[in-house]
């Protein structure tokens, strides 16, 4: 493990913390295909960390790795200081990982609000067990809940349709309602799929700013991939690109740009 007294200042002064999640020579495959080949990398607290590549690079792939659903053949997740076991999806939830999905996986037929209610799922202590013994407990801890929704659909400006059904949001609100509910779990790291995916130059300079304040906010830290190079450039801290399952280049944006294997490997080719 580094040194966890490092860290470092951005040149927009915000100061980025020890190392929080760190990820040692993982090689990941799937039968035959080396999707992820040793490769390392960390995440520092209050840091934006994107993971960037063509595709089929492997970025889903990592991001899975971190989230923990899948476990990788060789190398090491370290997370707050210690090595991460195997463990199931709602351990790392409940480790404070939240993530939001390239295809977005909410609960269509159910409110805005009621989607970003089942994102305090983690956080609920009361077990049907004391829901049926001590119903006041229950109710104490419904409305505690219902107040960090209410603060985060207020925070990611969508009030206007916290009553409405899922199915009748645009593309780009959906998108939002998504990161709400990842929210909602009060993360320590929060893990974006894609968040540009599908959506228009405005939905996009939405979501940007979003993600911005959401870090700046509630100091949470976020790793994020994503194939849309300007937004990723804009927006992050620092970038790790991937590129046929390898590690290319790793540092600020301004130092992936120069960096002739991405600029031959990526920046080069068409992307989207
Ligand atoms: N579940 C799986 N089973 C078999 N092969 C897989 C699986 N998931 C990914 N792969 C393969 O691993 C490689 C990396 O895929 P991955 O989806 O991680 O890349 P990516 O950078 O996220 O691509 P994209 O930008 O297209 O989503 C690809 O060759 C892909 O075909």
């Amino acid at each position: 493990m580094k040194d966890l007294a490092e860290g470092y200042t951005t040149e927009d002064g915000r100061q980025i913390g020890p190392v929080v999640m760190e990820m040692k020579n993982i090689t990941l495959r799937f039968g035959g295909v080396e999707a992820i080949k040793d490769i390392s990398f960390d995440i520092r607290e209050g840091e934006i960390r994107a993971i960037i590549g063509p595709n089929g690079a492997g970025k889903s792939s990592m991001l899975n790795v971190i989230s923990g659903f899948y476990v990788p053949q060789e190398g090491e997740v370290w997370y707050k200081g210690s090595r991460r076991p195997a463990m199931k999806p709602y351990q790392v939830a409940e480790q404070g990982i939240a993530r939001t999905f390239q295809n977005i996986a909410l609960f269509e037929g159910m409110s805005v609000l009621d989607n970003v209610m089942t994102g305090r799922l983690t956080q609920m202590k009361t077990g049907l067990f004391w829901q049926s013994l001590w119903k006041g407990k229950a109710e104490h801890e419904e409305v505690a809940n219902r107040e960090v929704a209410e603060r985060i659909i207020d925070f990611l400006e969508i009030q206007a349709i916290r009553k409405t059904p899922v199915s009748r949001l645009s593309y780009g609100l959906k998108k939002r309602v998504e990161l709400a509910r990842a929210l909602a779990a009060e993360p320590s790291i929060l893990l974006l799929d894609e968040p540009m995916a599908g959506m228009n130059v405005e939905e996009k300079e939405d979501m940007s700013r979003f993600i911005l304040d959401v870090n700046d906010e509630f100091s949470t830290t976020i790793a994020l991939i994503e194939h849309d190079m300007g937004v990723v450039m804009d927006l992050s801290d620092r970038v790790v690109v991937m590129d046929y399952g390898k590690k290319i280049g790793d540092g600020t944006p301004d130092e992936v740009r120069n960096n002739q294997d991405v600029i031959d490997a990526y920046l080069g080719v068409a992307h989207e």
